[in-house]
C-alpha cells in the first residue's frame, strides 16, 4: 500500500488493536522501541541512538543480550550520554573508525515529516547521530505520533545547528539572515537554568533555529547551512532514515521508505 503524502513510502499497521488508554508518552516510546529491537539479529554492529526513546532500544538490547536472545552484538553509540548507558549494561562497544560499516542504527526523532525527513539534535546529539546514522545499512527512526510534523520546523520547535564556538553570535546572525523569509529566529542555546553556551560532544555550540514558516526546498535549505563558515552540522536528516516506527494510541506503524 503506498502512502498517499509520498511514493517512496510504504505502510503497514503492525498491530492496530487499540492500546491501554492509560499508556503515557513515555510507554509509547518504549513500544516503538521494543519494536525497533526486533530488527537487531546476532552479530550486527548496532548503532545506539541517544535521547529518552532511544535509551527503550539500549536497554532493551541489553535485556537480550543478557537473557542469550542476542549474541555478538557491537554497539556504536552517538553520544557520551549513550556510551555511559551502555557501559553500564555491558554492551560490548566500538567506533566508526573500527567499524565504518553499521548494519543498522535505532535512534528517535524530534520532527518526522511525511518522506520520512528528520529534525534531530535538540539534545545536542546531532554531529555523532549523523555520522553513525549516514553510515548504517538500515536506519530505524523510532518515534510516538506527537513527533509527527507536516513539515520540518512545523512543530514551532527549533532545527539545530551545531556551530563552532569563535564568534558564533556572528554565526547566529548569519543563519537567522539565511531564513528571513520563512520569519526565523535564531536563538543560541545556552544550559539550562543558567546564561552559559551548552556545549556539545564535539566541544561545540548550538544555534536553534525557529521558523515561522516552511523553509521550502530542504536540500537546497541544508547545503546552504553547510555552506556558512561556523556551521559543523545541522539537524535535518535528509533522506537517511530508511524506517519509521510510530507508536500511537491507536497502535504501532512501521514505514519503511524506498529509494
Ligand atoms: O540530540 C538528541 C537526539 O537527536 C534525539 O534523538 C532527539 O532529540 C529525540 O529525543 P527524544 O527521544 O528524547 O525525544
Amino acid at each position: 500500500m503506498g502512502s498517499a503524502s509520498n511514493p517512496l513510502v510504504t505502510s503497514s499497521v503492525v498491530d492496530d488493536s487499540p492500546l491501554p488508554s492509560n499508556l503515557n508518552q513515555d510507554d509509547l516510546k518504549k513500544l516503538a522501541a521494543y519494536k525497533a529491537v526486533e530488527y537487531v539479529k546476532s552479530g550486527m554492529v548496532v548503532g545506539l541512538g541517544t535521547g529518552s526513546t532511544a535509551k527503550h532500544a539500549v536497554a532493551r538490547i541489553s535485556e537480550l543480550l543478557r537473557q542469550g536472545k542476542l549474541r555478538d552484538i557491537i554497539g556504536i553509540p552517538t553520544s557520551t550520554t549513550t556510551h555511559e548507558q551502555a557501559v553500564s549494561l555491558g554492551i560490548p562497544l566500538s567506533d566508526l573508525d573500527s567499524h565504518p560499516v553499521v548494519d543498522l542504527s535505532i535512534d528517535g526523532a524530534d520532527e518526522v515529516d511525511p518522506a520520512l525527513n528528520l529534525v534531530k539534535g535538540r539534545g545536542g546529539s546531532l554531529l555523532r547521530e549523523k555520522m553513525v546514522e549516514g553510515a548504517s545499512k538500515k536506519f530505524v527512526v523510532i518515534v510516538d505520533e506527537s513527533k509527527l510534523v507536516k513539515h520540518l520546523g512545523g512543530s514551532g520547535l527549533a532545527v539545530p545547528v551545531e556551530v563552532v564556538p569563535f564568534c558564533c553570535d556572528f554565526t547566529r546572525g548569519k543563519l537567522e539572515e539565511l531564513f528571513r523569509e520563512a520569519g526565523c529566529k535564531a536563538k543560541l542555546r545556552v544550559k539550562s537554568g543558567g546564561e552559559t553556551a551548552a556545549v556539545t560532544d564535539n566541544g561545540n555550540f548550538v544555534v536553534d533555529l525557529y521558523l515561522e514558516r516552511d523553509m521550502g526546498d530542504l536540500e537546497a535549505a541544508s547545503e546552504a547551512i553547510l555552506r556558512l563558515p561556523g556551521v559543523v552540522e545541522h539537524g535535518m536528516f535528509l533522506g537517511i532514515a530508511t524506517t519509521l516506527i510510530v507508536a500511537g494510541k491507536s497502535g504501532v506503524t512501521v514505514k519503511d521508505r524506498f529509494g
